[in-house]
């Protein structure tokens, strides 16, 4: 009923040169049927990776946007270069961009707002850090990022948002949150989905889990009751590790 969804997330990695060579490796591989192929890359390697893309089934995401169209914000992209680029996903509110970069609940909800205005589809991530996991706040956490997020959507927005549930702790650590603790989370945002719209609504809503995920992880975590897929970092960079997270999540 929901299709998976596998997200390679490149952070600051890649070249253009080493992106285009990527997709040549990956094409025809990290296409399976039934599964959707989404790599989101540094804004440098965005057209050519369009480009790169034509005639398969894989996607292209950005890592974040500003939440203006345009205006006086140096250094920043907007939702519309990004639609105009022919970039299908948008990755918002990561915690590195929570961590580093200032970026609020306040400002992760403008922009996915940004991304409905442009036609891009929202990867929002939400997700709590060490210590408030040691302190039992894991589902408070959450559900304060995820209403944010939702803030202001319509139902029909709401459906095509894409959710990543990515326990800072687990990010590029190694240390992975047990599949059943991952789906028991992303069963509560699921829940708080119902809650601010309906079971119909929250049925269709894609929720990834995020952190550590690896080819001899995935497989794992799809089958969980409530996880749609996986948003990647350190194991989407190589094309044989790429191309078996996708096979791993048929
Ligand atoms: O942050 C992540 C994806 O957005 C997860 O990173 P790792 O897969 O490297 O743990």
């Amino acid at each position: 009923m929901r299709t998976p969804i596998i997200a390679g997330n490149w952070k600051m990695f890649k070249t253009v040169p080493e992106a285009t060579d990527f997709i040549q490796e990956i094409k025809g591989k990290a296409e399976v049927e039934g599964v959707e192929s989404v790599i989101c890359a540094p804004f440098t390697n965005l057209p050519a990776l369009v480009e790169a893309v034509k005639g398969t089934s894989i996607k292209i995401g950005a890592q974040n946007l500003h939440f203006a169209e345009d205006g006086a914000y140096t250094g920043e992209i907007s939702g519309r270069m990004l639609k105009d680029l022919g970039v299908d996903y948008v990755i918002i509110g990561h915690s590195e961009r929570r961590q580093y970069f200032a970026e609020t609940d306040e400002t992760v909800n403008k922009k996915v707002h940004a991304a409905f205005r442009n036609d891009l589809t929202p990867i929002v991530c939400v997700g709590e850090k060490l210590e408030e996991r040691e302190a039992g706040q894991t589902k408070e956490v959450c559900k304060v990022q995820t209403e944010a997020a939702f803030a202001g959507l319509a139902k029909d927005q709401a459906t095509k948002v894409v959710v990543a549930y990515e326990p800072i702790w687990a990010i590029g650590t190694g240390k992975s949150s047990t599949a059943q603790d991952a789906n028991e989370v992303i069963a509560y945002i699921r829940t708080l989905i119902t809650e601010l719209y309906d079971e119909s609504t929250a049925n269709v809503v894609r929720i990834q889990y995020g952190g550590s995920v690896k080819p001899e992880n995935v497989t794992e975590y799809m089958g969980q009751s409530d996880i749609d897929g996986a948003l990647v970092g350190g194991a989407s960079l190589q094309p044989a590790s790429y191309i078996a997270l996708v096979e791993g999540a048929k």
